[in-house]
């Protein structure tokens, strides 16, 4: 391992279905963290309008978002439910610099993910089919032809591995967002303070 490496924060990396609640499982650690300046809820780079729903993410057009695709702007980015996704490269400086930052990522872009970070850990946020089906219709943030894509998407088996934790949010939020809590916490202590 490299000095530089040795000295480098995590990147939590916060994935599972549509609906099982990572939105808000990140908001409920965000409020938990909100006086923490090691830890950073990153803000996404998203061609969804900025109205639409509670994730806070930089809303771009499909020409702005390929623009800074060309202009190297983010770590990461992938595509999934005919939108595209950025994680913006500064998240990458920041994280070096010995900072947590948790994103919501994607399941299918994991590898891609792991790649571009030296540090992982991913949450792997679940609940039961019938809470997903319910929390969708109830969330409203999609038509229903939508949500039914949303249900049915399949994801390559990619999120295995030594550095991945299960957190169920089949039951309270409180009970989930705690073990998230927790997750983040054993990282943090993990990684130095940053300059
Ligand atoms: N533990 C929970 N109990 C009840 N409702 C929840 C719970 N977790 C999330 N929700 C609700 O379910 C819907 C989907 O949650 P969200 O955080 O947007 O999921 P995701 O980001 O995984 O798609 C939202 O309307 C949210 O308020
Ligand atoms: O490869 P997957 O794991 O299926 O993930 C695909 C995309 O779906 C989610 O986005 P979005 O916030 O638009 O949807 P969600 O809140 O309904 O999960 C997630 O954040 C990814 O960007």
């Amino acid at each position: 391992m490299t000095a530089a490496e040795n000295q480098s924060g995590t990147l939590i990396v916060v994935v599972g279905p549509s609906g099982a609640g990572k939105d808000s499982v990140m908001g409920f650690a965000a409020l938990h963290f909100a006086q923490r300046p090691d830890i950073l809820f990153v803000r996404r780079v998203i061609t969804r309008p900025s109205d639409a729903g509670s994730e806070v993410h930089e809303s771009v057009s499909t020409a702005e978002f390929e623009e800074m695709q060309e202009s190297a702007a983010f770590a990461v980015s992938w595509q999934a439910h005919g939108l595209s996704y950025g994680i913006p490269r500064e998240i990458a400086d920041r994280i070096e610099s010995g900072m947590t930052a948790i994103v919501n990522g994607s399941r299918a872009a994991l590898p891609v993910i792991r790649a571009a970070f030296g540090k992982v850990a991913v949450a792997l946020v679940t609940a039961d089919a019938p809470v997903l089906a319910k929390r969708l219709a109830q969330r409203g943030r999609e038509s229903e032809e939508d949500v039914l894509r949303r249900l049915k998407r399949q994801v390559p088996d990619v999120v295995a591995g030594p550095d991945v934790t299960v957190i169920d949010n089949s039951g309270r939020l409180d009970i989930a967002g705690q073990h998230f809590v927790a997750l983040v916490e054993r990282h943090c202590a993990k990684a130095p303070h940053p300059a």
